[in-house]
């Protein structure tokens, strides 16, 4: 999904892309009215397309003398950070190419990815947790595995939250996830679990049978809710699923999300 904005001073305004697809298929831009250029580009999601059309918008811009922002919520491939084919290295060339003079991404899934790409801020959970969630409604924040434990600690300490740090166990032979474990919880009080991704939601169900917590004590915070057809269900398991608007379109608009929007943070965060 693409969306384009301009800024002025501290304003951020939805503008009409002029991205098109010529018939045979390849992207393209046509030049925009007098002050409708679209200075910040943010692309939510994974279509190779998308960044193509971004890199017309951002060619275009350049041509009139103007700077491109772009905002990569979502960080795709992030995960695909070792081993062969290496998608972390083919996203980032990819955002490349397009040429932004600054690049925004939120909470990334590993540190392997960021220094791939050109001009990036991140800006991490800690510095945006606390627009989205109260922190007076939980006694704490729990960290599903070892994978989110820094993330879960800086946004706990970011909410003035306890941290509860949960395990996977898997087989050392095989690697086949065999169980969770969690330090001992509060008999009292709501949870929030802290993550960076919702894939299919096997993580969070896990843990979920693993503590024996009821829907009413837990919620579940992940920065990029990719939630793909798997997660259906999820929301019997957790009281309130939030995430933010980073990934999209959705891709199981049946299951109940408290989707924050993240651009206008971004825009205003990063430096
Ligand atoms: O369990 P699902 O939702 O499929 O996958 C999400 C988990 O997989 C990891 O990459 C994420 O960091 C998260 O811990």
């Amino acid at each position: 999904m693409l969306a384009t904005y301009r800024l002025e001073g501290a304003t951020l305004t939805p503008v009409a892309s002029t991205a098109m697809t010529f018939p045979a298929g390849e992207a393209h831009a046509k030049q925009p009215e007098a002050g409708e250029a679209p200075t910040v580009i943010a692309v939510h999601g994974t279509d190779a397309n998308d960044y193509l059309a971004a890199a017309q918008l951002a060619d275009v811009n350049r041509a009139l003398g103007l700077s491109t922002t772009l905002l990569v919520p979502y960080l795709p491939a992030a995960r695909a950070d070792r081993g062969v084919p290496f998608g972390a290295q083919h996203y980032a060339d990819l955002i490349n190419l397009i040429g932004a003079e600054k690049v925004v991404a939120l909470d990334p899934h590993s540190p392997v990815m960021p220094p791939l790409v050109h001009h990036l801020t991140v800006v991490p959970l800690r510095s945006v947790i606390d627009e989205f969630i109260d922190p007076a409604g939980y006694v704490g924040v729990i960290a599903p595995d070892e994978g989110a434990a820094q993330r879960a600690g800086e946004a706990a300490d970011a909410l003035g939250l306890e941290l509860f740090q949960a395990r996977k166990h898997r087989d050392f032979d095989s690697g086949a996830l065999t169980g969770f474990s969690c330090e001992p919880l509060p008999e009292e009080g709501r949870l929030l679990v802290v993550d960076d991704i919702c894939d299919g939601g096997g993580t969070f169900r896990g843990l979920i049978e693993a503590t024996g917590l009821p829907p009413e004590r837990v919620d579940l915070w992940v920065t990029h809710g990719v939630f793909s057809r798997r997660s259906t269900g999820l929301d019997q398991v957790f009281g309130t699923i939030h995430s933010t608007d980073s990934y999209g379109p959705r891709l199981n608009p049946d299951l109940p999300v408290a989707v924050h929007q993240v651009t206008e943070v971004l825009v205003h965060l990063a430096p």
